[in-house]
């Protein structure tokens, strides 16, 4: 049952309340000011409170303050615009006098179950950050509990940030991280891939241009950098950054400044820096690839994220975080990964990291017809298991970092002559039929309907 504190000071209207409320199952305590509210009872420990706005001493808005319970501020005609006030100051709903009973009835039942709702998203939220200690990044292991221990203490600072490790180790969600739990949360996050943009066109794009700058640029245009102003820039693969690009950093990290390509004035702007990359900075810096006085200003501080196969016990939690996001992600039935699945992801040494891991659960999620995934569907080998990857001496096993279509065909296309139709399907996680209509549609024809393939 829940509690309601009713404080008005008019006896009638707070007797015809209380009977209102006790009829419909709540319990009530009634007050006739908020002193008296005070004296009695413990203000916190109350479910909802209903106060008129005008009472002698403190107005009914007091107690906003005073509690964690949602307050409904309740008022006469005339005094609408205090109410407005009363929701600015933090009340979570007002009802106007002389009450209709249900509306009345509505307000407390909405604002009873908004405040449940609020207590269940935080006690969620809390679980969510108790299990994974910075949000989204799973990890137990001691190298990892090193990273997030190093993301607690540099977030909120202004540092600039050297994420290095192997690609798809995770270097993005960390420079996320970083700017989430940082004091620029709420300003722009600009992420730049620097080997993803041509090296003709990266000086532009990072830091605007004038008008007839170079061929092409027909208008002005502002960079990247300027759009992270007030916020964080994450530049990825910095390593790639050409030489000339490198200079122009350094100015805005140096003097907060940046110059356009094609202008001779400059413009303030405030970014924190994250940068990122899976080189070895130092040798290029030695080797006159990498400004010496670029690397010093992005070097301050390091979170070096280590390749998968050096976190093995952490592959496990990984697999079922990854599994259960992608079932989420393509609206599928959540699925489950045996425990022969989970070993010989263990086993393996995942050269693409995490982001191989997610693709190859992907492939996983779309080729399963089952509750199950086992190491055949994620292209593994179990431990004792008779299908492929074939023999000694036999071909390749198929890479697992192609898409989906292509990982068929070439598995397809390289097992077939050695396996039966049956095995390949069970290979690859599908039932005969579906590998039936697979072939179809990917035009693959079994060999034995032209060619001289197995039957199964
Ligand atoms: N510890 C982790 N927990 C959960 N998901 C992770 C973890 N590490 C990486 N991922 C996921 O793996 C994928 C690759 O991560 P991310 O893009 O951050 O890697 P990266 O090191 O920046 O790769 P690259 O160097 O190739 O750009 C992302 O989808 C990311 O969400």
């Amino acid at each position: 049952m829940a509690e309601v504190l009713l404080i008005e000071d008019e006896a009638v209207i707070r007797k015809a309340l209380q009977r209102l409320l006790a009829r419909n199952g709540y319990g009530v305590c009634e007050a006739d000011s908020l002193e008296q509210a005070a004296e009695r009872w413990q203000l916190d420990g109350f479910d909802l409170v209903l106060a008129d706005l005008r009472l002698p001493g403190e107005p009914g808005t007091a107690a906003i303050e005073r509690t964690s319970a949602p307050v409904i501020i309740m008022t006469s005609y005339a005094s609408v615009p205090s109410a407005v006030e009363a929701m600015r100051q933090g009340a979570v709903d007002y009802v106007a006098k002389p009450f209709d009973h249900d509306e009345l009835l509505l307000a407390v039942e909405r604002a009873l179950k908004e405040h449940r709702l609020q207590r269940q998203n935080a006690a969620l939220k809390a679980h969510v950050e108790r299990d994974y200690p910075v949000h989204g990044i799973v990890g137990d292991c001691q190298p990892m509990q090193q990273v997030f221990e190093r993301i607690y203490k540099v977030a909120p600072t202004d540092t600039s940030v050297l994420i290095l490790g192997e690609s798809g180790t995770g270097k993005e969600l960390v420079a996320r991280a970083l700017h989430e739990r940082s004091e620029r949360h709420e300003g722009p996050l600009m992420a730049v891939n620097c080997a993803a943009i041509p090296e003709s066109l990266i000086e532009a794009e990072l830091f605007g241009h004038e008008r007839g700058a170079f061929t092409g640029a027909v208008g002005a245009r502002s960079g990247l950098v300027e759009s992270a102003d007030g916020g964080t820039l994450f530049l990825d693969e910095i390593g790639e950054l050409p030489h000339q690009a490198q200079g122009r950093l350094l100015r805005v990290l140096q003097e907060g400044e940046i110059r356009r390509v094609g202008s001779t004035s400059a413009r303030r702007v405030d970014i924190r820096l994250i940068a990122a990359t899976h080189r070895d900075l130092k040798a290029l810096v030695a080797a006159g690839q990498f400004r010496e006085d670029l690397f010093f200003r992005i070097d301050v501080m390091e979170i070096r994220l280590p390749p998968l196969r050096e976190r093995r016990p952490d592959i496990p939690e990984l697999a079922r975080f990854l599994l259960q996001k992608t079932c989420q992600r393509l609206n599928r039935a959540q699925l489950a990964l045996s425990d022969e699945a989970i070993e010989a992801m263990q086993r393996y040494d995942w050269p693409g990291n995490v982001r191989e891991m997610e693709n190859t659960i992907e492939r996983a999620v779309i080729l399963s017809e089952g509750a199950t995934i086992t190491p055949e569907m994620l292209g593994m080998p179990a431990a004792a298991g008779p299908e492929p990857p074939p023999a000694e001496g036999g071909p390749e096993p198929v890479r697992q970092d192609l898409s989906l279509e292509e990982y068929f065909r070439q598995y397809v296309l390289t097992y077939q002559d050695r396996m039966t139709e049956t095995a390949l399907a069970r290979g690859l996680g599908i039932s005969r039929k579906a590998l039936w209509e697979k072939r179809q549609r990917h035009g693959i024809p079994r060999p034995g309907s032209g060619g001289g393939g197995r039957s199964g």
